[in-house]
């Protein structure tokens, strides 16, 4: 946990009120957070999700490691210490999309159990819905996909750090969601996924 460095700062509340906003949107601001090794199906899953929700009046948005690693963390490389502090940026962006009321889609390895239960309270102690997703496949196939060519450099040496080649991937424990990508269809994916999400009433307001 990073520790506070500045004093004498204190959350400041306007008068539009989370739910206020809920209800404007239509739907409860939450965060998805997808986790699994590169390739898994995280961004295609996403993408999939985000298009889908779109088309029946729902809004998401879509946090993704590249993107993010482009700008707002562009300082940031790929050692534990570095992992760590993406996946703690990005959850505090995640927490403040879900108080907007926009249902965020955050795509990162985020390898670190520990990572990913910091940001998952971080979440619950605001009272916001945190959904883990587990986009699961071997290593065989995430390396037989290799959509960007990275498992190849990161077996010739060209890439150190590489997660599952020379870096580790813990696997979630207790995910609310599990998609076994090797054996479902992405339509499938993502159909799950909507049903959760009406399970737990986060596509409507009453
Ligand atoms: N060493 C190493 N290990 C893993 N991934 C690497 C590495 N170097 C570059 N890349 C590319 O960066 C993307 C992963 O960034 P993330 O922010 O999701 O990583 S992490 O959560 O901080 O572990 C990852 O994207 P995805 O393939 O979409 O997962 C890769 O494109
Ligand atoms: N059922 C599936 N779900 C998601 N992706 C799949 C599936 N089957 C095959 N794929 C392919 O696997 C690759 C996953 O790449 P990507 O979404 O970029 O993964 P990640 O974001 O986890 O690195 C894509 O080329 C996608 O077309």
């Amino acid at each position: 946990m990073t520790q506070q460095i500045a004093t004498n700062v204190h959350w400041h509340h306007g008068e539009v009120t989370r739910e206020d906003r809920n209800r404007l949107m239509g739907q409860k601001g939450a965060t998805l957070w997808f986790t699994g090794l590169s390739g898994s199906g995280k961004s295609t899953v996403s993408v999939a999700l985000e298009n889908t929700l779109f088309e029946h009046g729902k809004l998401a948005y879509r946090l993704d490691g590249d993107n993010i690693r482009l700008g707002i963390n562009k300082n940031l490389g790929f050692s534990a210490e570095d992992r760590t502090e993406n996946i703690r940026r990005i959850g505090e962006v995640a927490k403040l999309f879900a108080d907007s009321g926009i249902i965020s889609l955050s795509s990162f390895i985020s390898p670190y159990r520990a990572d990913r239960d910091q940001v998952r309270k971080l979440h619950e102690d605001a009272g916001f819905d945190f959904i883990e997703v587990f986009v699961d496949c071997s290593l065989a196939e995430a390396e037989k996909r290799d959509p960007k060519g990275l498992y190849k450099k990161a077996r010739a040496g060209e890439i150190k750090n590489f997660t599952g080649i020379d870096d580790p991937y813990e696997a979630p424990e207790n995910p609310e969601i599990h998609l076994r990508t090797a054996e479902m269809t992405l339509e499938q994916e993502v159909d799950t996924i909507i049903e959760f999400l009406k399970t737990r009433k986060l596509l409507a307001v009453d």
